[in-house]
């Protein structure tokens, strides 16, 4: 099946239970704002179907490959922006890039096209030659966005997407993923401004104590907001 299963996942932590039977599915061209307050385990989610956290038991599956049978299929399948931008200090705005086109298998001139666009778009021409340590936090958070935008996959992963970009960057993703959605992508997102993701995302999924407590369409969102302030 197409898109991203997560069936009864359980995560523990030092003998203390973070997730507890997380279930859901993201269906292609849809875009799911992941809510929950501090702690809820938004972040823990992310790391999850990454693979950066073991699950305790569960599955998740995404186009029909198993996180725990097909691995490496299973990544190439997804694009990640964590809410830190991870970025390698020995290599440089463009060698980042390129490792994402290589990684991800892209084509030559199709990488070229789409890194001109992107760094157009998010004014860091000027950088392409510099180390990460000479970026502000904002420009990482570019070139971080730049890498996860370059490959074509069906998931892309996104925690706290407009932390730290101006409101020119942040307005551009938000149209890059609806634009990606438009595509057949399923996207997942978490973050604190609820006002931009009631204009960006589709459906939620709403986090307390790591367990999903709801979900639903983003049009009932005055009810979600007042919900989410008690
Ligand atoms: N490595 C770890 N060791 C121990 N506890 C952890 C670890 N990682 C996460 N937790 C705990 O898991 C819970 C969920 O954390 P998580 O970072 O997923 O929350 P979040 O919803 O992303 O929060 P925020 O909105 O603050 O980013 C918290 O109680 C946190 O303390």
């Amino acid at each position: 099946m197409d898109g991203l299963k997560v069936e009864k996942v359980n995560i523990e932590i030092k003998n203390e239970s973070i997730l507890k039977d997380i279930s859901f599915y993201l269906q292609p061209g849809t875009i799911t704002a992941l809510i929950g307050h501090n702690g809820a385990g938004k972040s823990t989610i992310m790391k999850t179907l990454i693979g950066l956290q073991e699950k305790t038991s569960g599955t998740i599956s995404l186009n029909g490959d198993s996180q725990d049978d097909h691995f490496l299929s299973f990544k190439q399948k997804l694009a990640y922006i964590p809410e830190e931008p991870f970025l390698l200090p020995e290599l440089t705005t463009m060698q980042h890039f390129q490792l994402y086109g290589k990684s991800y298998q892209i084509d030559e001139r199709d990488l070229k096209e789409k890194v001109d666009y992107y760094i157009h778009e998010l004014e860091i021409g000027d950088k392409l030659h510099e180390f990460p340590e000479s970026l502000s936090k904002g420009m990482r958070q570019k070139v971080q966005t730049i890498c996860a935008l370059l490959p074509e996959v069906p998931l892309l992963l996104i925690d706290e997407p407009f932390m730290g970009l101006d409101v020119y960057a942040a307005d551009f993703l938000q149209q890059q993923m609806a634009a990606k959605a438009e595509q057949g992508m399923a996207i997942l997102l978490t973050s604190h401004l609820l006002d931009r993701l009631q204009d960006t995302a589709d459906q939620y999924l709403m986090l307390q104590q790591g367990k999903v407590v709801d979900q639903g369409e983003m049009g009932s969102f005055h009810e979600l907001k007042r919900r989410f302030a008690e």
